[in-house]
């Protein structure tokens, strides 16, 4: 392997599920394909910025606990830094540094003028009250106010992050700013500059790539059984524009555990259920409780991971039915598992591609607040979808003319980009 980013603040990951040696292989993989130089490879290996800051909070009973946040700027080649904040207790520096990578992929692949990042704090959000939150995140983005900004790195929601944590680092940005900076963050809420189509975005991306990917094998989105890991931000709303578009959702799953009907579950009704039982989806009517585990190996048409990394693995990846795999989740399969699934011919529509509306949608947002002029959701929606659409297609054609899977296909598109500019702007010799 490569690189690794340093890690003052955590041990490392066991090598064979470490997040940043695997996003380091798929790199080595697009480098090698695309003949890049060594010293290309070896810059773009490297996250050009690691912030790791302590965060100090007073909890409600008075305690005072210091929390590890990180940020990880892994390049600004195309444009400013971008990515999300996560909240949740697996966070590492490795975990980060492999997510920044990727979001530079990604914005790369879909066109957007931006470098990738991303940031997180190793916290269960659930165990902290409101105000306790609040805290956390001002006195996070306080740390950060030197390293963020519009033009320098716009920060996001991701798991455990919402509108509502943007707005408070919004707001802790702009009163040190002495003005209103809403550019700072995208995925903020209406009120202070937020975009219609946001809060959907990365769930209708998935939905846009996965019924491309089946008119390619000349089928729709009418009656395909479909499994979706996570009903958080990204699988709640990829469950329900898939539900909407006639797909029938056999099994969905939240921390706690999924459930199952054969017959397609009623999507709005268990959205409800789960709001009102905490996320708990179980003793829905109708359904058989499932665990995560067996969620996963359920014959279906779509696997749709929504949730975490390294969900698909050398362990269970024999087991798994799915015809298609859509990764709404960034990295749910392990290196050796997508080996696996790659030679058993299962189309994985990768990471880079299949979770990209979202970020989308934050660039169609900081277009808007920059030029003062906010469109209607059909607008976002219409803009959103033409750039997924393209870079579907872009793949498609890679992976022909390649003669390689889509996930390699979308890497050396995503990293031939950043190379190309990087060539282009003289930075290495
Ligand atoms: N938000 C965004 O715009 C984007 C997110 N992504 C990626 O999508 C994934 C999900 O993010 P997002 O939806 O925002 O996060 P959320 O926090 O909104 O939701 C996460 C969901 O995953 C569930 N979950 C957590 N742990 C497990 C587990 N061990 N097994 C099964 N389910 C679990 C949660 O359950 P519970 O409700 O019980 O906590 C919740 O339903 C992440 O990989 C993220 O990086 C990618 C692009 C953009
Ligand atoms: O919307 C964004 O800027 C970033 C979303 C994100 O974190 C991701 O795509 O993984």
């Amino acid at each position: 392997m490569i690189a690794t980013p340093t890690m003052p603040l955590e041990a490392a990951t066991p090598a064979h599920i470490c997040p940043f040696d695997q996003a380091c292989s798929y790199l080595e993989a697009a480098a090698k394909e695309l003949r890049l130089d060594q010293g290309v490879l070896e810059i773009l290996s490297h996250p050009r910025k690691v912030v790791t800051v302590s965060i100090p909070v007073k909890l409600d009973n008075g305690e005072i606990r210091v929390l590890a946040g990180h940020r990880v700027q892994h390049s600004d080649i195309l444009g400013p830094y971008k990515g999300g904040i996560r909240y949740h207790p697996a966070v590492t520096l490795r975990e980060v540094s492999a997510l920044a990578m990727l979001m530079t992929w990604k914005c790369a692949l879909l066109g957007i003028p931006y470098g990738g990042a991303k940031g997180g704090i190793a916290i269960a959000p659930e165990n902290y009250s409101v105000g306790e939150l609040e805290r956390i995140t001002r006195r996070y983005t306080s740390e950060l106010i030197k390293d963020i900004g519009p033009s320098v790195d716009i920060p996001a929601p991701d798991m455990g992050t919402s509108a509502r944590e943007m707005a408070w680092m919004m707001d802790t940005y702009s009163v040190n700013m002495g003005h209103a900076v809403p550019g700072v963050v995208t995925g903020k809420p209406l009120s202070v500059g937020g975009s219609l189509g946001r809060e959907k975005a990365t769930g209708r991306g998935t939905m846009i790539i996965v019924r491309e990917a089946l008119a390619d094998q000349g089928r729709t989105l009418a009656g395909i059984r479909v499994v979706i890991q996570g009903f958080g931000n990204v699988g709640g709303a990829a469950a329900e524009l898939l539900y909407e578009a006639g797909a029938k959702i056999i099994a969905v799953s939240t921390a706690t555990g999924g459930v199952y009907a054969a017959d397609g579950l009623d999507i709005p009704a268990l959205k409800a259920y789960a709001a009102e039982n905490h996320h708990n989806l179980l003793n829905f009517p109708h359904t058989r409780a499932i665990s995560n585990a067996e969620l996963l190996t359920l014959p279906c048409d779509v696997l749709i991971p929504a949730a975490l990394e390294n969900q698909i693995t050398a362990e269970n990846v024999d087991q798994v039915q799915a015809q298609i795999i859509a990764e709404a989740a960034n990295g749910p399969i392990t290196l050796e598992a997508n080996r696996v699934l790659e030679a058993r011919g299962v189309t994985v529509l990768p990471d880079i591609l299949a979770n990209a509306g979202g970020v989308v949608v934050s660039y169609l947002e900081w277009v808007q607040g920059l030029s003062y002029l906010f469109w209607d959701e059909e607008r976002v929606n219409r803009e959103m979808e033409h750039l997924m659409v393209q870079a579907y297609r872009q793949v498609i054609q890679q992976s022909q003319m390649r003669q390689v899977p889509l996930r390699l296909a979308a890497y050396t598109l995503g990293v031939g980009r950043v190379a190309q500019a990087l060539s282009d702007r003289g930075l290495y010799p």
